[in-house]
């Protein structure tokens, strides 16, 4: 196994722009990166979890407090419950209690719970501070950390409290995957395989060869895999910053995702990235079901992400009422006078949004999953 460079890309919006760094080593260059994209900051607040805050908070302090940067943490518990309106609560009146100003970055330390949470305390405090990026998880570094979604979730469902608020850096060090769990691993490997299944074949072909080496800790794979989603997530987001239309095609399988979320109560029974491959797996039988998608495509999908270890149907051991996940569903963000959009597929890497589809298809696709 050979030892990548470090890769950029760039994110272009209009005047905008910032850059994601990806490869090995690059938490201990926090300090001058961070001075490079947010000129003049001399403090700045690092918002991690225990999990993450252990294993690497230190570093990242060091490599700050060696540029010049001052700095304080706030530890959110690990998990997505984290994820709420009362640690939204702790986290703003800790920055305002560390003398927050205009100009302190607000860091994320962490996966994409600690991303969306500090990411949108960073939208609304004092109207807005810059934001920094520094995810350690493999989802956070090919997806969360990229494009300025941040949001907490709400009794009525997933990430229903939130803003756009885009970063000034994203930093991802390659090495924080190396303890990573294989479960995390495997989640944020559903939503790398999602920019495949979206708009590239090619790299779709790519994963299936080599999704399992990468799995396995190869980490020129992973570089590479990581700046391929990360480019193809910055021209979706380039295009189209907050949603109006063709963004929407990167909530791939997570209409059914969220419900699953939903349903499952936000804990360890089921992922976030666990729940995507399972809403790939059946919005491609929900393509092939309207005679959208080849069969063989559809089953292409769910064997190979079974392949890698990702669930691919929701737990048969649990209770699941169709009609429960489909009132989940009914309160997806991309619901529009009743209908929902969803995002369907002519096959591998040629997905596309709809919003005509019969209920009772949607009922068959889920229908079919649960028995
Ligand atoms: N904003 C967006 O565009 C976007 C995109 C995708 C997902 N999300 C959100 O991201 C969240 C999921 O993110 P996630 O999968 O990163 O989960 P997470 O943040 O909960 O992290 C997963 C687990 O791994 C631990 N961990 C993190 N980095 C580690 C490391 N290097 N070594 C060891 N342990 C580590 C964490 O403590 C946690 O227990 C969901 O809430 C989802 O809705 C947001
Ligand atoms: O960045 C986007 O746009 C995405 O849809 C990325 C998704 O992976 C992510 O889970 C996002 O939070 C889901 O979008 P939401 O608007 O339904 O919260
Ligand atoms: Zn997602």
């Amino acid at each position: 196994m050979s030892t990548p460079a470090a890769v950029t890309v760039p994110v272009a919006l209009g005047e905008r722009r910032y850059d994601i760094h990806i490869g090995p080593g690059l938490l201990d260059r926090a300090g001058d990166l961070l001075r490079a994209a947010v000129p003049g900051a001399r403090r700045a607040i690092v918002v991690s979890d225990e999990t993450v805050a252990a294993l690497y908070l230190e570093r990242v302090r060091t490599a700050l407090t060696s540029a010049g940067v001052e700095t304080g943490a706030h530890i959110v518990p690990a998990g997505e419950a984290s994820k709420s309106l009362s640690r939204l609560e702790d986290l703003l009146e800790a920055l305002l209690g560390f003398g927050l100003e205009r100009g302190t970055p607000v860091i994320a330390l962490g996966g994409g719970v600690v991303g969306d949470l500090a990411g949108f305390a960073a939208a609304v405090a004092l109207r807005g501070v810059p934001f920094v990026q520094i995810p350690t998880t493999l989802l956070a570094q090919v997806d969360s950390s990229v494009g300025g979604k941040t949001a907490v979730n709400s009794r009525h469902g997933k990430n229903l409290i939130g803003a756009f608020h885009q970063p000034r850096l994203v930093l991802a060090d390659t090495d924080t995957l190396d303890t990573l769990p294989r479960r995390e691993l495997r989640a944020g490997y559903a939503e790398t395989a999602k920019y495949g299944l979206i708009g590239d074949a090619a790299f779709w072909d790519w994963l299936e060869a080599h999704g399992t080496a990468l799995l396995d800790g190869d980490a020129a794979l992973r570089t590479e895999a990581i700046a391929t989603s990360c480019r193809a997530k910055a021209a979706v987001v380039a295009a189209d910053e907050r949603e109006a239309g063709q963004r929407a095609l990167l909530n791939l399988g997570h209409t059914f995702g969220h419900a699953l979320e939903a349903e499952t109560g936000y804990g360890d029974a089921l992922l976030h990235g666990e729940a995507v491959a399972i809403g790939m797996v059946m919005a491609f039988d929900l393509s092939h079901r309207l005679g959208l998608c080849p069969g063989q495509d559809a089953e292409r999908v769910r064997r190979h992400l079974a392949a890698v270890g990702l669930p691919v149907r929701p737990d048969p051991a649990r209770t699941w009422d169709v009609e429960r996940l489909l009132g989940h569903m009914a309160r997806d963000k991309k619901v529009k006078d009743g209908r929902i959009t969803f995002v369907l597929a002519r096959g591998i890497g040629r997905a596309h949004l709809q919003d005509d589809v019969p209920a009772d298809a949607v009922r068959s696709t889920l229908a079919a999953s649960l028995t």
